[in-house]
């Protein structure tokens, strides 16, 4: 399959490895430099566009893959404000497009584990919720992705609150999330239930970004077989594990 690489950092070069390693063909390799090559991109010449840039250059980039009709798959966080956008350009250009916060098979796990604690934590009033994810002084955005999608899951058990906030600004009726930026830590989530008795945690640590780039291929290989539609990785595990998310 031949990819486009949009955003040739961190993420690009892990996915640009294990692409070749599946035996793929990179076609494009566009940085910030050469952004201009994006232009060139059609069905014709790229199967997927992966997009991997960051909170402020995101929107643009999928914006114009989808209206050259080139299938995306995109793993930048902070541009979900342009979700309605990016759904109706889909519609429109009959696209297929494909967005994960996190792109690892064990955090997707993580997100299950994540519910079905919410689910039976939200009846026990003696605990307290709270989050923590640390990641790389390099990182633009705070909370990180994956921190924003696992309050937004807890939040759909805990009416009482009115949404997540950082800890430095967080009231009594927030879930709090800590965001440390440390070394280059690849990315950290801790969720936790704390009562004057006891503490319950669950953590995911990544070890490297190998995990993030390998979910990434698999997501192109899945979209390069779909028309159009936003997917994402409940889709993808759903094909290759058997899970029916929607059950938990
Ligand atoms: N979904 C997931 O599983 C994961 C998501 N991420 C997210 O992916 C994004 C990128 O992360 P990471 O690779 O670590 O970041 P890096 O900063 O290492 O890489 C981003 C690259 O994109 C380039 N870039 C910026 N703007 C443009 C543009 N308009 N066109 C083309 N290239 C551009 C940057 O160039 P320059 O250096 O010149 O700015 C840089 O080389 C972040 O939003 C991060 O949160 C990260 C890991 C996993
Ligand atoms: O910027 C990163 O590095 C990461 N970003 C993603 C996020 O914001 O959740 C995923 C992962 O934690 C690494």
């Amino acid at each position: 399959m031949n990819i486009a690489l949009i955003g040739y950092g961190k993420m690009g070069k892990a996915i640009e490895r294990i692409a070749r390693q599946r035996g793929h063909h990179i076609a494009a390799i566009i940085g910030r430099e050469n952004k201009a090559q994006l232009s060139t991109l059609s069905p014709e010449n790229t199967h997927v566009a992966i997009e991997f840039t960051g909170p402020e250059s995101a929107f643009d980039n999928i914006r114009q893959c989808l209206q050259q009709q080139v299938p995306v798959v995109s793993g930048s966080t902070g541009w979900l404000r342009h979700l309605p956008e990016v759904k109706q350009l889909i519609e429109k250009h009959q696209t297929p497009f494909f967005y994960a916060p996190n792109f690892s098979i064990g955090v997707n796990l993580f997100f299950l584990i994540n519910r079905l604690t919410a689910r039976l934590m939200s009846s026990q009033p003696q605990y307290e919720v709270s989050m923590e994810e640390v990641h790389h002084i390099h990182k633009k955005d705070a909370p990180s992705g994956t921190a924003i999608r696992l309050a937004e899951d807890i939040l759909a058990h805990y009416p009482q609150k009115q949404g997540w906030a950082l800890a430095t600004e967080a009231q009594a009726i927030h879930l709090p999330i800590e965001a440390k930026r440390i070394d280059e830590v690849p990315g950290i989530h801790i969720v936790r239930y704390r009562s004057t008795d006891d503490l319950i945690e669950l953590k995911h640590e990544a070890f490297s970004r190998h995990g993030f780039a390998y979910g990434a291929v698999l997501a192109a290989e899945f979209l390069a077989r779909q028309n159009s539609g936003f997917f994402g990785m409940e889709q993808l595990l759903e094909e290759q594990l058997g899970i029916s998310f929607s059950s938990f």
